[in-house]
């Protein structure tokens, strides 16, 4: 999908020449020069520049970073007091409920469950490909989509640092070569993944700021906006019946984002990512000699699966204004995220990303311990009085048709005039 095409608010104010400054722990950090280095890139950086990212700090990093991190701070002067939303009651309370968790054993390893995980994802793939050459070429084909489906959620589990656990090698080194070895199995370069994904999890649904809602022209959201509405051209009108169908393409988009992503940048620092790349499609070439229409198939069912689970989480909920909105990250994550009902069996075919409210208050959380985490997360809602969104798929995709709608936006406009 394409993007919006209007400036990013928080980051894009900010010139790449400017300095930064990020508010952590009540401290003002200047990280203009560490941001060449960042593991977790500048851009991430720059969006939280005189913003407090006390909790996004919390949510991504090793001790080893928080060790960098207190070192920084030698000297920093004091943020403004108002700024710091990680400091208001909410905050600490949230602050407060993570160190249970962690307390409670929901930060352990999970060995069971990434056994079981792995399982799902990788033997579906092999089956798949000796079927397709055996007789069984649709049921083959889309066996290994569904491997390579499974491959999405699994590979992103290691990625966000949540299956080994333990000293900084074994956290970041081990789990970012199993995330490496899963993406080059799905076809996505790691780092186009990374990058698109974090900014995604440091601000949801913030307008200019996250790329997982820059989805226009394809599909606009219109949300009720007569505004929006009344600008969708004649093709862009038939969205909500386009929407369901066009998830079948997002296998092919994503290919090609990745691809665009490597081109984008200098060989010599792209080499490693264009050799696993490479290694993908001669394999994949190798394993559909002989029936290559059904890897068009498989592309598509596969795009079909990720696109209709990745875009009922989040799509259908509040759009955030991209600048400093003052709210905790359980704030925002109250109004940008929706969960899948369904259990256990829904949890473990959608990689547990499913209980996506979950997910993004602890993104390094092991997701086989994300169910216990719930009834926690759902009490602390309560307390709150934040909205605890959940529904099933169908009713998923039905909030993101009603979103991308503009008939009743119009009327509705028409009504008030
Ligand atoms: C200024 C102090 C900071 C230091 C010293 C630091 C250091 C690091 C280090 C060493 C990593 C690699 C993973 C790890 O060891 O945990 C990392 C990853 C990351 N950082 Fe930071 N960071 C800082 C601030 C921030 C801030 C303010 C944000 C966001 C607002 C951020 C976002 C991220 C993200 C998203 C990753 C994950 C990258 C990945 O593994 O894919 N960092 N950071």
């Amino acid at each position: 999908m394409g993007t919006m095409g209007k400036g990013g608010d928080g980051a894009a104010r900010l010139s790449r020449n400017e300095s930064i400054e990020v508010h952590l722990y009540g401290k003002v950090l200047d990280v203009s020069a560490f941001s060449k280095s960042h593991p977790g890139g500048a851009k991430a950086l720059r969006i939280f520049h005189q913003r407090d990212a006390t909790e996004q700090f919390e949510m991504y990093h090793s001790p080893e970073a928080h060790k960098k991190m207190r070192a920084m701070a030698k000297g920093a002067r004091d943020a403004p007091k108002e700024d710091e939303v990680s400091q208001s009651e909410i905050g600490k309370d949230f602050a407060a409920l993570t160190q249970k968790l962690h307390d409670i054993g929901c930060f352990d390893p999970h060995p069971v469950d990434e056994v079981v995980k792995l399982g799902i994802t990788l033997l579906p793939g092999i089956v798949g490909f000796y079927l397709l050459h055996n007789g069984w070429p649709a049921l083959g084909s889309f066996l290994v989509a569904f491997s390579f489906y499974m491959s999405g959620w699994t590979s992103h589990d290691y990625l966000h640092h949540a299956v080994f656990k333990g000293s900084n090698d074994k956290l970041v080194g081990w789990n970012n070569a199993m995330g490496y070895a899963l993406g080059a199995w799905q076809g996505y370069t790691v780092d186009w993944w990374r990058a698109r994904h974090n900014t995604h999890h440091l601000v949801t649904n913030e307008h200019g700021n996250d790329p997982d809602i820059m989805t226009a022209p394809v599909l606009t959201y219109v949300r009720n906006n007569p505004k929006i509405a009344a600008a969708l051209n004649a093709a862009q009108r038939w969205q909500q019946y386009y929407y369901v169908p066009a998830m079948s393409l997002m296998d092919m988009y994503w290919r090609f984002e990745s691809i665009q992503y490597l081109a984008a940048r200098p060989f010599a620092k792209m080499w490693g990512s264009w050799l696993l790349l490479a290694g993908h499609y001669a394999a994949l070439f190798y394993l559909f000699r002989g029936q290559m229409a059904w890897l068009l198939f498989t592309m598509l069912c596969r795009g079909f699966l990720t696109g209709i689970v990745v875009f009922s989480t989040h799509y259908g909920e509040d759009i955030l204004d991209g600048g400093k909105h003052g709210m905790t990250l359980v704030e925002q994550t109250a109004l940008t995220s929706r969960n899948i009902t369904g259990g256990y069996l829904v949890n473990v075919l959608t990689g547990y990303i499913s209980l996506q409210t979950e997910h993004h208050l602890w993104p390094m959380m092991p997701t086989g311990h994300l169910e216990k985490a719930q009834p926690f997360c759902r009490e602390f809602f309560k307390k709150h009085n934040l909205l605890y969104r959940e529904s099933n798929l169908y009713e998923c995709v039905k909030y993101n048709i009603k979103a991308l709608e503009y008939e009743s936006a119009l009327s509705k406009a028409r009504k008030v005039e």
